[in-house]
């Protein structure tokens, strides 16, 4: 595309924005201004100047939005240039790196990545190790903390050093935390892991401690872009900086309104601050608003008004002004779900709108329950963003550790979880043998079970066996990893291990459910290797494709949007996206404001910021719920409406009479001194926050309700955007497909299906496209809707 016609779709502060490279720059913006779209086409820009597309680096928040932003370069540059870059999130680009380079921090490149239960688990198993009370050591605090000094790139010893860490563990009467924290990573490293933390602290230090390394990816990433920058933490922050040292070309793109990752360790002082790491820095303001009625615009502006400590921003709309934020109060929970799916329905005829331009947004999972009932009560069809994840339910898990294991067999949480899976009569007594003499022997639970006897495993000879032919069984596997494809290995092990005649023996609905998410499971890793193939690579091997699953988080598990379903997700997983009509809905006094934020003013500016976020995703309308009772915590009570609704100018507000009654009144900020505290009085605070916000999780866990399978979870896309049409569920005669159906698929378009040949798992059509030619589909995995 001409480079002209590209900058034609900017308005002028943004095309400044764009065609500035020649130092550091910030964009600091509000929401819906084009951030994201300067960095588009920012991106853009600088190929068209000549960049190669693999000198750039472009970090986002979720693997979707990266996805997206690669998508719309694929537009404007054409697809080959796009897939070049190095867009991902942190986590996923640091994770590449690290892979290569991991020898030089102590690792080997095949190390694998703990999730937060298993790294909740080895701080349990070493708790109990310690002998200490779990009451008073609890895992999640544990866990927190060790996060909160990873991030902050605090080492075991250096932790161990600090007085003040210290002094606050003997006052926290948790003086063992240090020696916890240096055997939590002693174990991750002695077993080739890594948690999540890990992936920015080692990428810290192996630049810190290797400016050889760090040269290299100075010189190769010529530009650095970030968006969301408002939620980087420390570690996210100095990797930035350090890459960027070197030539100083780097954009980050934020809004210090819409920061509410605090809690996991995110620091807005790293917008406030960019000015002084880079004075030559030149900073871009955008003010105009492209996605949303003046109205949402204005009601958005008057709540973060009340915020004090933001930069302050100029955002208008010159969209239409639009219908006034409308709000509405239910007598329970159950009533909101009803009012919800009742003007979703309406809005839906009398706006000719689709399913999926609407978005339930809730503060915490748990809300989800009740629209998932009034909505399928009426027949809407919705699904979850973000909930249980398909990866984090157990059948998936169990094969995941099996993968694990094969793709780096010192993984022990991936060996614990699979020595008895499915039974093969390795009891727990075994088990703690095993880790006891592994200990002793400073060896890893895998190698102490190759050789039993040389390690005085004092187990019996039936046993023995039994360990014998379980080393057997996953050997065979490790055999085969250099050569198989990842299909083919995880098939193999799906079979070989026994997991599948498990599954197959059980004729229980949950049985059958089991066979269906390890067909899902395998199908999606079937797809991940074409799809990687397609785009040029060679030898697709487990590692890949485990790589990529380890690194899904919980907002990138969605099917795609552009499905004809309502979405529901958390207020933290919808930002950056945007909605044609947006429901808020439980805001309500100790449920949005959270209970535990209320004390703190800090807590509750992050609150507000996030209702901010919430807000400015609507495009066309909003609606604002409450319940005047809800049931929690195994109880009915009484709400209050949210302060926030009468943060909001009642100008930009349709509230029926008495529906804002009893909204706080009055509520007066206290003045917060300096907002950005030190971190030394955050600590506890943050901690105190994580903890109670981990437990409130736990409380509020969905109750499963039967649906159908496709609504109960939500199978992360992993493959690209091209999957978006609905997916044919992969049983038997399902595929309800004739000769002369006419059929519309992902990729060919639309065809007539001429013949069908073969059985069950081999059934193939023969589809002449209008298109793209006559193809064969293995019905299996061909996407298509059959529309005629
Ligand atoms: N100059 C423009 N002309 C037309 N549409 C625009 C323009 N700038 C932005 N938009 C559109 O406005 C919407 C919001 O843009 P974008 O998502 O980039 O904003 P943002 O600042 O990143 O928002 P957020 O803070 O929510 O992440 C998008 O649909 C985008 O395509
Ligand atoms: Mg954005």
């Amino acid at each position: 595309m001409d480079i002209e016609n590209l900058l034609q779709e900017l308005n002028e502060s943004q095309r400044k924005a764009v065609e500035y490279n020649d130092g550091p720059s910030l964009v600091i913006a509000g929401a819906g201004s084009g951030k994201t779209r300067v960095l588009t086409y920012k991106i853009a820009y600088l190929l068209n100047l000549g960049l190669p597309p693999h000198n750039i680096l472009s970090l986002t928040f979720t693997n979707k939005a990266a996805r997206e932003m690669k998508a719309r370069v694929g537009q404007l540059m054409g697809e080959s240039v796009a897939r070049r870059l190095w867009m991902g999130t942190f986590h996923s680009i640091f994770s590449r790196i690290l892979r290569t380079e991991a020898e030089k921090i102590g690792f080997t490149s095949n190390f694998t990545i703990f999730d937060s239960a298993d790294s909740r688990n080895l701080i349990k198993t070493i708790i109990k190790e310690y002998q200490l009370d779990d009451k008073t050591y609890k895992p999640a605090r544990i866990q927190a903390m060790i996060s909160n000094a990873k991030n902050a790139l605090v080492s075991p010893v250096a932790y161990a050093q600090s007085k003040e860490m210290q002094e606050y563990d003997m006052k926290a009467k948790i003086p063992m935390v240090r020696d916890i924290y240096r055997s939590y990573n002693a174990r991750l490293q002695a077993s080739n892991t890594m948690d999540f933390d890990d992936l920015l602290y080692y990428t810290n230090r192996l630049f810190r401690d290797h400016p050889e390394v760090l040269k290299t990816y100075q010189d190769r990433f010529q530009f650095i872009l970030v968006d969301e920058y408002q939620d980087t933490n420390f570690a996210q922050y100095l990797v930035v900086k350090q890459l960027a040292d070197a030539h100083h070309r780097v954009c980050v793109v934020g809004d210090d309104a819409q920061s509410i990752y605090s809690f996991r360790g995110a620091n807005i002082d790293n917008i406030l601050n960019y000015k002084s790491n880079y004075p030559e820095a030149r900073i871009f303001k955008l003010e105009q608003n492209y996605r949303s009625t003046q109205n949402i615009v204005n009601a958005a502006n008057s709540l973060i008004k009340q915020n004090k400590g933001q930069i302050q921003k100029n955002v208008f709309s010159e969209n239409q002004v639009g219908e006034k934020l409308e709000v509405a109060s239910a007598f329970s929970d159950f009533e909101e779900g009803i009012i919800v799916a009742n003007k979703i329905q309406d809005l839906r005829r009398s706006k000719d709108s689709s399913y999926s331009d609407f978005v339930i947004l809730y503060r915490t999972n748990a809300q989800s329950r009740v629209f998932e009932e009034s909505l399928r009560k009426k027949n809407i069809p919705y699904r979850i963003y973000g909930g249980l994840s398909f990866y984090q339910r157990k059948e998936i898990k169990d094969v995941i550790a099996y993968f694990r294991m094969v793709v780096n067999p010192k993984d022990e949480e991936a060996f614990k979880r699979i020595i008895n899976y499915p039974t093969r009569g390795i009891g727990n007594t075994t088990v703690g043998k095993i880790v006891d003499t592994a200990q002793l022997h400073n060896l890893s639970l895998w190698e102490t079970i190759g050789d039993p006897l040389a390690h005085n495993l004092n187990v019996n000879t039936g046993t023995a066996k039994k360990l014998n032919d379980f080393h057997t069984l996953i050997d065979g596997f490790i055999k085969e990893l250099p050569v198989a494809s990842a299909y083919e290995l995880a098939t193999k092990i799906v079979k070989e291990s026994g997991i599948a005649r498990e599954a197959y023996q059980d004729q229980t609905p949950e049985g059958m459910s089991r066979q269906e998410n390890l067909q899902e499971l395998l199908g999606g890793i079937h797809e991940f290797c074409e799809s990687r193939l397609e785009e040029g690579e060679q030898n697709i091997g487990l590692i890949d494709f485990l790589s990529e699953v380890s690194l899904l988080s919980d907002q990138d598990t969605d099917k795609e949007v552009e499905q004809e379903k309502v979405t529901m997700m958390t207020i933290h997983a919808s930002k950056g996206l945007e909605f044609k009509n947006v429901f808020v809905v439980g805001l309500e006094e100790d449920l949005f404001p959270s209970s535990m934020t209320k004390s703190e003013p800090k807590g509750l500016e992050e609150e507000r910021r996030l209702f901010y976020v919430a807000i400015t995703r609507a495009e066309q309308f909003c609606m604002l719920t409450y319940a005047k009772s809800r049931f929690r915590n195994g109880q009915t009570n009484s709400c209050n409406p949210s302060r926030f609704l009468k943060d909001i100018d009642r100008e930009f507000l349709n509230a029926n009479a008495g529906v804002l009654e009893g909204t706080m009144g009055g509520f007066s900020q206290q003045t917060q001194g300096n907002f950005w505290d030190t971190v030394r009085r955050n600590r506890e605070e943050k901690e105190e926050l994580q903890e109670v916000k981990r437990k409130e999780e736990s409380i509020f866990e969905r109750p499963q309700i039967p649906v159908s399978r496709e609504d109960k979870y939500s199978k992360p896309n992993f493959v690209n955007a091209r999957n978006a049409e609905p997916k044919t569920p992969l049983t038997k005669d399902i595929y309800g497909i004739q000769v002369g159906a006419v059929i519309k698929h992902e990729r060919f378009g639309i065809g007539t299906v001429s013949a069908i040949e073969g059985d069950a798992a081999s059934r193939k059509a023969t589809v002449e496209f209008e298109n793209a030619g006559v193809k064969q589909l293995l019905l299996k995995f061909a996407r298509f809707d059959i529309i005629g």
